[in-house]
C-alpha cells in the first residue's frame, strides 16, 4: 500500500478528531466514480427518510432515529416536543434517583437491573461496557437479557439483600417480548420473596398502551418512558431505551447525543467522498460484491469497545439480512458480523484471518488516547499502549500482505461523545448500504418465524402434560405419545420436550431410561 494511496483515501474530520482510512481496500481506481449514481441515490433516500418519509414500507412507519439527537429535524411540532420532553424527563428522573429524592424501600438506589433483549439490551450493554466505571458510577448495573433461569439466578445472587436499593428498568418497545416478560416476572418474584413490593422499584420503557405499559400503570410503577413506533429497536440506543440506563449510570447523555448529532451532520454531506458513512457503505459493497460474500470482522483495539461488535451484529444483520428486496425479488441479502477486540483476538482466530479462508474484510478501530493520565513504561521506552497500537498496525500489515483488506477507523478516545459518534456512523452506513442493495433495512420479518414456532412448542408442551396427567403412572415412549396425540410428524419435538421436562423439578414427570435412547419412557407420577 503506497503513501499516495493512503493520502488519497484517508478522510480526516478535524472537528470530530475522527478518521476513516479505506486505502487498504483494493478497489479499482474508477470504482468510486462508477458507484457515484448509486450512492447519490442512497443519500437522497436518506434525506427523504430524515424528512419523515415512510422509509419502512412494510410496517408503514417513518424511521426517525436521527431526530432523537436533533429534535428540530422531526417532521411535526408534536414530535419535536415529545422528543425533548422525554429527554428532560429522563434527566429529571435520574437526578431524583441520584439525590435520593426517589428511593427504594431500603434507601437510596445503588443498583440498576436492566431487563430487556435485542435492541432493548445490546445498546445499554455496549454503552455500559464502554463508559462504565464501577467504582465511581452512582449505580451498579446488571442485566437480564434472556429467559435463561440460571442466568437470572447469577444476577440475582449479586443483588442478594440489595433489592430494596435496586431499581429495575424493564425495556420492551413492543411490550410483549416473552423473554423480557419472563425476566420481569422473575424479578417481581424475587422482590416479593424478599418481602418487598416491585412497583416502587420499577420503571418501564415501552410503547404507549403496550401490555408492559398497562402492567406498569396497574402495578403503580415509579414511572414510564416512551418508545415510539418510528424508532427501531436496533436504533434505539439514543432513545429512552439507551438514555434511561445511561443517565442513571451517570453517563453524560448530552455528550452522547452531541457526538451522534455531529456525526449525523458529517454523514449527511452530499459529496460522498467526504462522507464517512457513504464511503463505508461503498466499501462494504465492494468487499462483499453487494451480495454479502464476505463477513465483516470488527476489531477494536480497546477493551471498552469489546461489545461493539455484538451491538453491530444486530444493527447490521437484522437490518440487512433480508430474503426479499424492495421490489419483491428473492435476494437473501446480508453481511455477517463478528469480532471482539484486539489484540486479544490475535491469540484466538487471527491465524485463520491471515492464512485461512478469505471470506472476510476487517475493520480496525483505533483509539488514540491510551488511558487518562500517564502510562508507566513496561519496557525501557514503551508503554502497554505502545504495544497495543503496534499490534494493531502489525496485524493490519500482516493481513494486507496476504491480500486481506481492511478499513481503519480512528477516534480520539472512548468517551460519551465518541460512543455517540460511532453509533451514528454505523446507523447511517447501514442505511446507505440498505439503499445500495435495495432492501428495507428497518423491518425484521424473519424474526417472527422463530417466535411463532417457540410459542407453538409451549402449546405442545401443554398437550403432553395433559395427556400424561390423564393417565398417571402409565409410561410412554415419545413415539407412543406422539401417536396417542395424533401428532406423529412432531415426534422429535415431543421427545425434546419430554427430555426437558424430565430434567427439571417443576413437574412430577419421571423418565425411565431405555436403550436405545428412543425407547426411554416418561410418566407422570401418581
Ligand atoms: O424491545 P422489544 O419489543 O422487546 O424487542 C426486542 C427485540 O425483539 C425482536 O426479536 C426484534 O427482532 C428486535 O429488533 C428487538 O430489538
Amino acid at each position: 500500500m503506497s503513501w499516495d494511496r493512503f493520502k488519497q483515501h484517508y478522510l480526516f474530520i478535524e472537528t470530530l478528531d475522527f478518521a476513516l482510512d479505506i486505502s487498504r481496500m483494493d478497489f479499482a481506481d474508477d470504482y468510486l466514480e462508477v458507484m457515484k449514481p448509486k450512492i447519490d441515490q442512497a443519500i437522497i433516500a436518506m434525506e427523504e427518510l430524515e424528512g419523515g418519509a415512510i422509509a419502512n414500507p412494510d410496517e408503514n412507519r417513518m424511521v426517525g432515529h436521527y431526530w432523537l439527537r436533533d429534535a428540530s429535524l422531526a417532521p411535526t411540532p408534536e414530535l419535536k416536543k415529545e422528543i425533548s420532553d422525554c429527554e428532560s424527563a429522563i434527566k429529571a428522573f435520574a437526578a431524583k434517583i441520584h439525590s435520593g429524592e426517589i428511593k427504594g424501600s431500603d434507601g437510596k438506589f445503588e443498583h440498576l437491573l436492566c431487563i430487556g433483549i435485542g435492541g432493548s439490551a445490546l445498546g445499554p450493554e455496549f454503552v455500559n461496557q464502554a463508559l462504565g466505571n464501577p467504582t465511581n458510577d452512582p449505580m451498579t448495573i446488571h442485566f437480564f437479557d434472556n429467559t435463561d433461569p440460571n442466568g437470572m439466578d447469577k444476577v440475582l445472587a449479586q443483588l442478594k439483600g440489595k433489592l430494596g436499593k435496586t431499581l429495575a428498568v424493564v425495556t420492551s418497545k413492543s411490550g410483549g417480548t416473552p423473554e423480557t416478560r419472563n425476566g420481569m416476572v422473575e424479578a417481581e418474584n424475587a422482590w416479593t420473596k424478599a418481602g418487598l413490593k416491585f412497583g416502587p422499584h420499577a420503571v418501564a420503557v415501552t410503547g404507549l398502551g403496550s401490555k408492559l405499559d398497562k402492567h406498569a400503570v396497574a402495578e403503580g410503577w415509579l414511572t414510564r418512558f416512551p418508545m415510539w413506533d418510528w424508532v427501531g429497536g436496533r436504533t434505539s440506543e439514543l432513545a429512552a431505551v439507551g438514555l434511561v440506563p445511561a443517565a442513571l449510570s451517570g453517563f453524560d447523555i448530552d455528550a452522547m447525543l452531541k457526538g451522534a448529532k455531529e456525526m449525523d451532520a458529517v454523514t449527511r454531506v452530499k459529496d460522498f467522498r467526504q462522507n464517512p458513512a457513504a464511503l463505508m457503505a461503498l466499501m462494504w459493497f465492494y468487499a462483499t460484491d453487494g451480495v454479502g460474500k464476505k463477513d465483516m470482522v470488527i476489531l477494536p483495539y480497546k477493551d471498552r469497545l469489546e461489545l461493539f461488535s455484538r451491538y453491530l451484529q444486530q444493527l447490521v444483520m437484522e437490518s440487512l439480512g433480508k430474503e426479499l428486496d424492495l421490489d419483491g425479488n428473492t435476494v437473501h441479502q446480508g453481511i455477517a458480523v463478528y469480532g471482539n477486540k484486539g489484540s486479544t483476538d490475535q491469540h484466538a482466530y487471527v491465524q485463520q484471518l491471515r492464512d485461512g479462508v478469505l471470506n472476510f474484510f476487517a475493520t480496525f478501530i483505533e483509539v488514540h488516547t491510551d488511558r487518562a493520565g500517564e502510562s508507566p513504561f513496561v519496557e525501557e521506552k514503551f508503554t502497554s499502549g505502545d504495544f497495543l497500537q503496534g499490534l494493531l498496525l502489525g496485524t493490519r500489515d500482516a493481513l494486507y500482505e496476504k491480500g486481506r483488506e481492511s478499513i481503519t477507523i480512528s477516534v480520539r478516545d472512548v468517551s460519551a461523545h465518541t460512543i455517540g459518534m460511532l453509533i451514528a456512523l454505523y446507523e447511517r452506513a447501514v442505511g446507505f448500504y440498505g439503499s445500495l442493495v435495495n432492501v428495507n433495512a428497518y423491518h425484521q420479518p424473519g424474526v417472527e418465524a422463530g417466535k411463532k414456532a417457540a410459542a407453538s412448542t409451549l402449546e405442545l408442551r401443554q398437550q403432553i402434560l395433559d395427556a400424561l396427567s390423564a393417565k398417571p403412572g402409565e409410561a410412554f415412549t415419545a413415539e407412543q405419545l406422539a401417536s396417542e396425540l395424533g401428532l406423529v410428524s412432531k415426534t422429535e419435538l415431543i421427545f425434546k420436550l419430554l427430555e426437558h421436562m424430565a430434567a427439571n423439578q417443576n413437574r412430577p414427570l419421571r423418565k425411565l431410561i431405555g436403550d436405545p435412547f428412543y425407547e426411554s419412557k416418561y410418566l407422570m407420577e401418581q
